[in-house]
C-alpha cells in the first residue's frame, strides 16, 4: 500500500522533505500559511528530480501525489509520517503539535527538523510525546543522507525501530543519538567553525572566499569521505591514533582558536561579510547556486558509490533495498522479446556542457546492460570468481535522440548470436516509446587464467540455446552490423 507524509512547513527543508518522499513513491500531503508555498515546493521538486532518482543504479518506485491542504487537521489524514519543519522557535512548534495531534493517527511518526532543540523540550506538554522525536536533518535533504534521531526514554524502542526503518527507506541515513543534547551532533561543529570564520573576517585575516578556499580545498573533501577521526588516525602514520594524539593534543590548549567568544553582529560586520559574499557568488542566483551544488554532491557522492564507502555505501544499501524485482531473471523474463537489461534515471553528472547526457556516457550504460545480460545467461559475480568471464571485441552505438539529468531510460537486448565462445548483443535504449541509441556489442568468452578465449560453461550454453530458441521469431535489427558510411 502507498504510504503517506505530510510536511508541515514547506520551506527550505520542509520542501526537500517532500522531495525525498515524492521520489520514492510516497504520496505527501503538505500544510504551510505561505501563498507562495505551492511556488516553492515545486522549485525544490524540479531541482530533486534532476539530481536524486540518478543517485541509484536501479529505478526508484513511480513518485507519488502531491496536494496541499488549507487545513492542518485534513492535512495529517491518513499520514504515517508527520514531519514537522515550521521555523525555528519553540513556541511555535509546541503550537503545532497541539493543533495536529488532535487530529493525526497515534501511531503515526511525528519527526521535528528542528536544528537545535533537545526532543524533551518538544515535547513538554503535548498529548502524546511518545510520538515525537528529532529528525534533523542536512540541505538539501533530497541528497544528502544523514538524519540525526533524537528520541528520549518517553520513545518506545518499536517506535525507533520504526522510525529507522521508514528513514532507510526513503534513502536516510538515521543516526541514532543516544543521549539529548541541544544542537544535536554535526551542528555544534558547524557552529564552532562558522564562530571561528567569523572572528577571521571580522579580524581581517581571511576574506569569506579565502575561508570557503581553505575549507574546500582540503580538510573539507577529506572530512566528505573519512570524518574527523579516521581521517586524524591515517594522519598519525603508522602509530596512529595515539600518535597524533601526542603529537597535535598540546596545541589544543594553545590559544589558536576563539572558542565561544562570538563577535558582536554590528552593521558594520554584517556589511563586510554580505559584501565579501556578493563579490564571491553575487553573480549567481540561489537557484543557480542550488544548482551547482547538487552538480558536485551528485558527482561527489556517486565517487564515493564506487567505493562502498561514506555516503556511497549508503547509496548502495538503499539500490539493494529497491533492487529485488527491479530487473527479470532468466525466468521471469518473456524471452520471445528483447530482454529488460537496465532500468535507472540519468544521472547528474552524465550530463555534459551540451545540457544532455553525453556520448560516453551511452557506452556506459550500455556496458551495464550487457554485465546484466551476462548475469542473466550465468556470468554472475560467482561464475567470473571461478574463472571465466567475457571480454567485449567490438561496440558500434548509434545516438538517435538526447536525453537529460533525471529522465528515466530502459534498455532492451536481443541476442543475435550466443554459441560456444560468440555472445552478439543487440541493446536498444528508449526515454518512454522514444528509441534514444542502439548500441551492438560482440564479446568472447575467456579465461581469466590464460586470458585466452574459452568455452563458456554448460549452464552458459544452455541459457544462450533457451534465449536462442525463443528470439528465432525476432527480425534481426536493420542497422545490425552497420558501419560509418563514407559521405556522398
Ligand atoms: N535551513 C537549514 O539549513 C536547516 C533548517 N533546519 C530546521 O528546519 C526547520 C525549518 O527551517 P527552514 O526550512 O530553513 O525555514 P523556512 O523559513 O525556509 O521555512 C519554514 C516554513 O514554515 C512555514 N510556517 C510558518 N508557520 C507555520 C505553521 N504554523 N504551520 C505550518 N507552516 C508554517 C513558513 O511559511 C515557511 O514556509 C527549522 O526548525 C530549522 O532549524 C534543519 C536543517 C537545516
Ligand atoms: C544552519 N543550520 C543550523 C540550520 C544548519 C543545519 O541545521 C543543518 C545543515 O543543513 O547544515
Amino acid at each position: 500500500m502507498k504510504k503517506t507524509a505530510a510536511i508541515i512547513g514547506g520551506g527550505v527543508i520542509g520542501g526537500g522533505w517532500a522531495a525525498r518522499f515524492l521520489l520514492n513513491g510516497w504520496d505527501v500531503r503538505v500544510f504551510d500559511p505561505d501563498p507562495e508555498a505551492v511556488r516553492k515546493i515545486g522549485e525544490v521538486l524540479d531541482n530533486a528530480r534532476r539530481s536524486l532518482p540518478g543517485l541509484s543504479d536501479v529505478p526508484l518506485p513511480p513518485e507519488g501525489a502531491l496536494t496541499f491542504h488549507d487545513d492542518m487537521a485534513e492535512a495529517v489524514e491518513g499520514a504515517i509520517w508527520i514531519q514537522e519543519s515550521v521555523p525555528e522557535r519553540l513556541d511555535l512548534k509546541l503550537k503545532v503539535y497541539k493543533g495536529l495531534q488532535g487530529a493525526c493517527d497515534p501511531d503515526a511518526i511525528i519527526g521535528s527538523s528542528t536544528s537545535g532543540f533537545k526532543p524533551s523540550e518538544l515535547q513538554e506538554g503535548a498529548l502524546r510525546p511518545q510520538q515525537i522525536v528529532v529528525t534533523h536533518p542536512f540541505n538539501p535533504v533530497y541528497l544528502l543522507p544523514l538524519i540525526e534521531l533524537v528520541p528520549t526514554e518517553q520513545n518506545p524502542s518499536e517506535m525507533i525501530a520504526k522510525a529507522k526503518e521508514l528513514l532507510k527507506s526513503v534513502g536516510f541515513f538515521p543516526l541514532h543519538i543516544k543521549k539529548e543534547i541541544d544542537a544535536h551532533i554535526a551542528d555544534r561543529f558547524l557552529e564552532a567553525v562558522w564562530r571561528e570564520a567569523l572572528w577571521l573576517v571580522k579580524d581581517g585575516v581571511a576574506t569569506t572566499e579565502e575561508v570557503d578556499e581553505a575549507i574546500r580545498m582540503g580538510f573539507g573533501i577529506r572530512w566528505a569521505q573519512m570524518g574527523l577521526f579516521e581521517t586524524y588516525r591515517v594522519a598519525g602514520g603508522e602509530a596512529g591514533m595515539r600518535h597524533f594524539m601526542a603529537q597535535f593534543g598540546p596545541a589544543l590548549k594553545w590559544p589558536w582558536t576563539k572558542l565561544m567568544d562570538v563577535p558582536e553582529f554590528t552593521d558594520e560586520l554584517v556589511d563586510m561579510i554580505a559584501d565579501q559574499s556578493d563579490a564571491q557568488s553575487g553573480m549567481h542566483s540561489i537557484r543557480e547556486l542550488e544548482r551547482i551544488r547538487d552538480n558536485n554532491l551528485v558527482g561527489m557522492m556517486r565517487a564515493l558509490k564506487a567505493q562502498d564507502y561514506g555516503a556511497g555505501a549508503v547509496l548502495n544499501q538503499h539500490d539493494a533495498l529497491l533492487k529485488p524485482g527491479a530487473l527479470p531473471s532468466l525466468e521471469q523474463a518473456d524471452l520471445s522479446q528483447p530482454i529488460l537489461t537496465l532500468s535507472r534515471a540519468v544521472p547528474l553528472d552524465w550530463t555534459d556542457y551540451n545540457g544532455h547526457m553525453n556520448e560516453a556516457k551511452y557506452l556506459e550504460a550500455f556496458a551495464a546492460a550487457t554485465d546484466r545480460f551476462m548475469e542473466i545467461i550465468g556470468c554472475d559475480m560467482d561464475y567470473i570468481a571461478s574463472g571465466g568471464s567475457y571480454f567485449t571485441a567490438e561496440n558500434h552505438i548509434r545516438y538517435m535522440d538526447e536525453t537529460k539529468a533525471g529522465s528515466k531510460i530502459e534498455i532492451r537486448t536481443q541476442m543475435l548470436l550466443g554459441a560456444g565462445k560468440k555472445l552478439h548483443v543487440f541493446h536498444s535504449m528508449y526515454e518512454g516509446d522514444k528509441l534514444l541509441a542502439t548500441g551492438e556489442s560482440f564479446l568472447l568468452h575467456v579465461s581469466l587464467e590464460t586470458r585466452r578465449p574459452s568455452p563458456p560453461s554448460a549452464e552458459i550454453e544452455a541459457a544462450m540455446v533457451r534465449i536462442a530458441e525463443a528470439q528465432v521469431g525476432l527480425p534481426y535489427p536493420e542497422s545490425a552490423g552497420a558501419a560509418i558510411r563514407k559521405p556522398a
